[in-house]
C-alpha cells in the first residue's frame, strides 16, 4: 500500500518544497505553518500529522491503515472552519508543538506509545469546527451549542464530539485493530486533554460585567486570579508536581499514576495551545494578526447585537501590544515557566524566546 501513497500524505505539485519546509518538524518553531498551508494545497494538519506519526512509527506500532488514517485526517481537517485563527493551521501548530514538547529529554520514554498517540490525536481534533466565537459568547447568548452542553466547556465538548464522531464515517475507522482497552484508554485520555483546554478554562467563568475590567492590569490580574478557576487549577497542579517531582537517576520524570500522567499531558497540550508568543517573532506576529482578526469579528457580532464586547474584541478600542504583554505576563509566562521547571533545563530556549517577544511588544506600547 505504501508505494501508492504520496510522501506526505497529501497529493501536491511540489513535494520537494514541502520536504524542505518540514525538515524542522522536530524543532520548536522549526516549521512555518503558513508556508506549509500554501505548499500542501491547504492541508497543513494532514501533512504535519501524517509526517509526525510516520516518524514515530505509529502505523506499524498500532497497525493503522495509512489510507484510513489519511481519510480520517482529511475529513477532520475539512471540518475545521475558515475562521482567521481557530482553523486547521492552528491545530497543525498545536500538533507539532506537542510533538516537540513530548521529545523533551526529561520525558524520554516516560510516556507509552498509546499516550503519545492520544496526545497527538487530541491536539489534532482539539478545536475542530470552532465557530470563531468564544465560550463566553456562547454562554452569554445561550446559543445552540451552549444549550446542548449546559454552558460547561461548550466548545471543548463540541470539538471532542465532532472529532470522535468523524471516526465512525466510511473508511475513517483507523483504530479498527485496537483492543477495547486501547480504544477506551485513547478516548478517555483525549477527552481529559481537550476537556481542560484554555477556551473552557477561563472565558465561561468570566462574568461579562468584568470584561472591561480585564483591560486594566490590576483588574485583569484580579479577574484572572479569582475567576480563572480551571486554568489556575491546572497551573496549581503543575506547580505541585514540580515541587514534589520525582526524577530518576537518568534525569527523566517518574510518573507512577494516571492522575500525574494525565496532568502532565493536559499541561503539555495547554502549553502548546498557548505557545504562539514563545515562537520566532515572525511566526508570533502572524498568529497575533489572525487572533485579532477573529476577536474583532466576534466584537463586531457582539456590537451589532447590542451585547457587551468581550476583552480585546472591540476594534475601536483595544491595544494589541498591551493585550499581548498582559497575556504573556499573567497567563503564558506563569504556565511556560512552570513547565520549564518540570522539564528543567530542557525548555530554557522556549522561555528565552517568550521573554524576547514580550520585550518586543512592550517596546511598542
Ligand atoms: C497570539 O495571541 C493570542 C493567542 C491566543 C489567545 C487566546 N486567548 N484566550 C482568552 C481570551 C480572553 N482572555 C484574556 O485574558 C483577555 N485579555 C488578555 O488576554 C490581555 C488583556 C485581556 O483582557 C484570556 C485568554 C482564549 O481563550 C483562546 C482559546 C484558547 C487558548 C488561548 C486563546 C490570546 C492571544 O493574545 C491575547
Ligand atoms: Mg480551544
Ligand atoms: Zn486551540
Amino acid at each position: 500500500k505504501w508505494h501508492k501513497l504520496p510522501k506526505f500524505g497529501v497529493v501536491i505539485g511540489n513535494e520537494d518544497a514541502l520536504a524542505k519546509e518540514l525538515e524542522g518538524i522536530d524543532m520548536w518553531g522549526g516549521i512555518d505553518l503558513f508556508k506549509i498551508a500554501d505548499i500542501s494545497n491547504n492541508r497543513p494538519l494532514t501533512s504535519v500529522m501524517y509526517t509526525i506519526c510516520k516518524k514515530r512509527d505509529m502505523f506499524v506500532k498500532f497497525k493503522l491503515s495509512p489510507v484510513k488514517f489519511l481519510t480520517y485526517m482529511m475529513t477532520l481537517e475539512d471540518h475545521y472552519r475558515e475562521v482567521p485563527y481557530h482553523n486547521s493551521l492552528h491545530a497543525a501548530d498545536v500538533v507539532q508543538s506537542v510533538h516537540v514538547l513530548l521529545s523533551s529529554a526529561a520525558l524520554d520514554s516516560v510516556f507509552t506509545d498509546l499516550e503519545i498517540l492520544s496526545a497527538l490525536i487530541a491536539s489534532a481534533m482539539h478545536d475542530v469546527d470552532h465557530p470563531g466565537l468564544s465560550n463566553q459568547y456562547h454562554c452569554s447568548n445561550s446559543t445552540e451549542l451552549a444549550i446542548m452542553y449546559n454552558d460547561a466547556s461548550v466548545l471543548e465538548n463540541h470539538h471532542l464530539a465532532v472529532g470522535f464522531k468523524l471516526m465512525q464515517q466510511n473508511h475513517c475507522d483507523m483504530f479498527e485493530h485496537f483492543t477495547q482497552k486501547q480504544w477506551q484508554s485513547l478516548r478517555k485520555m483525549s477527552i481529559d486533554m481537550v476537556g481542560v483546554l484554555s477556551g473552557g478554562l477561563w472565558e465561561e467563568s468570566l462574568p461579562s460585567g468584568l470584561c472591561g475590567v480585564l483591560e486594566s492590569p490590576l483588574g485583569f490580574f484580579q479577574v484572572l486570579a479569582t475567576d480563572m478557576s480551571k486554568h489556575m487549577q491546572l497551573l496549581a497542579n503543575l506547580k505541585t508536581m514540580v515541587e514534589t517531582k520525582k526524577v530518576a537517576a537518568s534525569g527523566v520524570l517518574m510518573l507512577d499514576n494516571y492522575t500525574d500522567r494525565i496532568q502532565v499531558l493536559q499541561n503539555m497540550v495547554h502549553c502548546a495551545d498557548l505557545s504562539n508568543s514563545a515562537k520566532p517573532i515572525e511566526l508570533y506576529k502572524k498568529w497575533v494578526s489572525v487572533i485579532i482578526d477573529e476577536y474583532w469579528m466576534q466584537g463586531d457580532v457582539e456590537r451589532q447585537a447590542g451585547l457587551e464586547i468581550s476583552p480585546m474584541c472591540d476594534r475601536h478600542n483595544t491595544s494589541i501590544e498591551r493585550s499581548q504583554v498582559m497575556f504573556i505576563d499573567f497567563v503564558v509566562h506563569p504556565l511556560l515557566e512552570t513547565w520549564a521547571d518540570l522539564v528543567n533545563p530542557y525548555a530554557q530556549e522556549i522561555i528565552n524566546e517568550l521573554s524576547d517577544n514580550r520585550e518586543y511588544y512592550a517596546s511598542l506600547i
